[in-house]
Formats: structure tokens, C-alpha cells, sequence
């Protein structure tokens, strides 16, 4: 059965489009990486799932129940990670975790959790004088109170160091061990690919792919990266090394120094030729197989890029 069923959603904030017709599903036991960049419309996505907005059109269910009907029942089987929720100043991390051990009406030991996320030693320190970090490892501890069976995750690496992110990784995977679904939103390729067995990319409220993090390796390039640090960045260039038969993307990466990351899958020389025949000047290129970044890129970068 599936965790989460979105079919046909539409969400209209007056004049701003920001869900257009979108349909995915998540099978439980999955973990799912829900990714796109800044505005795509992943918040509203998550908001839609937990009945917090109605949609314009279009239905959602979760954990076979539906978002509107059922928001309570959802709410109670559901551990939620919101994005830019901050903790109560004055209460400290015990008092939070009581809070949500009551709601949830468990028997969780707030000990235990806090020292899952790593913030037992602030465990009667009050929120207000939390880093962002703390704030959000102790949000994480909340969203796993009760061993729900949908881990909702917006954004959850926010705040953390690339310890407090790895360490949050290790919980995703062990919640799932469990038998947790797990949903998280990210802008960053890099935090989903570790955990993640399938990856939704999001875009303009679209979703514009959606595979295994292989899978959609393998849909951006079937060879190798290119990349290409010049003298400079031209649009028509960049058009005409995408028009070559072999290419699949050229992205511009980087202005200073210039650098053009080119998707081949066949004659490399072609395309430092086209370049060069162009009056640019290569300066140094390397080959690597495409990175996440890539093809996150290649799903979500905008395409007209202004020259330089
Ligand atoms: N309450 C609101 N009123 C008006 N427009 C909104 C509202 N919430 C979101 N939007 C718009 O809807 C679109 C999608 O926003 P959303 O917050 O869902 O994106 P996101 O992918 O979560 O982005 P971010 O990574 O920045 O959180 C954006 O254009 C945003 O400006």
C-alpha cells in the first residue's frame, strides 16, 4: 500500500502558482527524498500532507487516509520536522519532549530520545538560548516521538554541521529499519543520496523527475561529465555544444573561474573543438561521472544563462 497518494494537486496562493497538477506516490517502507530548489514547492507539498493548507484541487492520502477527513488520525501516526519552527523559548528540551509524549499520549523516555539526537547534556536547558542546531536536533527528537509510521522531515539538515547532518542521516536509516516511511525535503542532492531509495525533483510545482538516485543518474547521462574551466562564457557557444550529437547538457557551473559542465557521451574532443573554434579558451578540463549535483542541476538549473 502506499504511504502517501498525491494525485492531481493544485495549489493557487492568489496570482502565485506554486503546485501544478502534480501526482507521486511513496510505498511504505520507502525513503523518499523530495527535492527541488528554493520556491519549488516542497513546503506546500508537506503543509497539503498534514491538511495545515487545503488544495486549489486535486486529493491526497496518507496512510490510506485522507489528508482532509482524517487529518487527526494522519497527525497521530505522523512525525513531522517542520521547516523554520522554532522551540518555545522558555521551556527546556525535557519539557518540549513531555509535551509531545502527552500529545501523542506514549510512554517515550525524553532521556532516550534527546540522547538519540545528541542533546542530552541540554536536557534542562532552556530553548531559548539554543543555537540552530540544538533547535533543530531537538525538533528531530519531537518528530520521533511515539515511533510514528510517516516520518515527515522538511528541510531537516538546516542548522546542522556536516556531523549533525551525517548524525541525522544515521536516524533516518535506523527509523526506517524500524519500518518508518520516511519523507524528506532537501535543496541539497548531496543529503538524499545516502538514505534515499527513490528521489521526486521538483520544479516550478512540477515534478520533473522521479527515480532511484541510479536511475536518474543513468537519465542525465549515459557517459561522463565534462568540465571545463575557460576564458570566458558565451550563450551562443553554449548552444552550439548542446546541439552536438553526442551531448545531452551543458550547464554553466561557475563564473570565476568561467566553467562549463558538459554532459557527453562519446567524442570529448568534440566538444573542446566547438569551444575553440569559437575563440574560447580552454584552460584546463577534467572528466568525472556525473555527480548529483549534476543532475540536479540538469533537472533544475535554468537553462538561458546570461553571458558574461
Ligand atoms: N502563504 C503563501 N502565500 C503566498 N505565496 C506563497 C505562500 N507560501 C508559499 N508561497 C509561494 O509558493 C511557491 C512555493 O513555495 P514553497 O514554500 O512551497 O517552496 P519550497 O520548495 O518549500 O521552498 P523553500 O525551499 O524556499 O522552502 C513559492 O513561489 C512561494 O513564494
Amino acid at each position: 500500500m502506499p504511504a502517501i497518494t498525491v494525485d492531481s494537486l493544485t495549489k493557487s496562493y492568489g496570482q502565485t502558482l506554486a503546485l501544478s497538477e502534480l501526482s507521486f506516490e511513496v510505498q511504505e517502507g520507502e525513503v523518499f527524498g523530495f527535492l527541488g530548489p528554493n520556491g519549488a514547492g516542497k513546503s506546500t507539498t508537506i503543509n497539503l500532507l498534514l491538511d495545515f493548507i487545503r488544495p486549489t484541487a486535486g486529493h491526497v492520502e496518507v496512510l490510506g487516509m485522507d489528508a482532509q477527513t482524517h487529518s487527526r488520525d494522519i497527525r497521530a501516526r505522523t512525525g513531522v520536522l517542520p521547516e523554520g519552527v522554532e522551540p518555545y523559548d522558555r521551556l527546556t528540551a525535557r519539557e518540549h519532549l513531555e509535551f509531545a509524549i502527552e500529545s501523542k499520549n506514549t510512554r517515550d523516555d525524553p532521556e532516550a530520545l534527546l540522547k538519540r539526537v545528541g542533546l542530552l547534556d541540554a536536557i534542562d536547558t532552556k530553548a531559548g538560548g539554543y543555537s540552530k542546531g540544538m533547535s533543530q536536533r531537538l525538533m528531530l527528537a519531537m518528530a520521533l516521538v511515539g515511533e510514528p509510521d510517516l516520518l515527515i522531515l522538511d528541510e531537516p539538515s538546516t542548522g546542522l554541521d556536516p556531523n549533525g547532518a551525517r548524525e541525522m542521516r544515521r536516524i533516518v536509516t535506523q527509523e526506517n529499519e524500524r519500518g518508518a516511511t520516511v519523507f524528506f525535503s532537501s535543496h541539497i542532492m548531496e543529503q538524499v543520496e545516502a538514505v534515499c531509495d527513490r528521489v521526486g525533483i521538483l520544479r516550478d510545482g512540477e515534478m520533473v523527475a522521479i527515480d532511484s538516485v541510479e536511475g536518474l543518474r543513468d537519465s542525465v547521462t549515459d557517459g561522463e561529465s565534462l568540465r571545463i574551466t575557460v576564458d570566458r562564457i558565451e550563450d551562443d557557444a553554449l548552444h552550439a555544444v548542446r546541439s552536438l550529437p553526442d551531448v545531452s547538457d551543458a550547464v554553466v557551473e561557475g563564473e570565476n573561474p568561467p566553467r562549463i559542465v558538459v554532459q557527453v557521451d562519446g567524442s570529448k574532443t568534440a566538444v573542446l573543438g566547438e569551444l575553440e573554434e569559437r575563440g574560447i579558451e580552454v584552460e584546463d578540463f577534467s572528466t568525472t561521472e556525473a555527480s548529483l549535483d549534476d543532475v540536479f542541476q540538469s533537472y533544475t538549473a535554468d537553462r538561458e544563462v546570461t553571458a558574461r
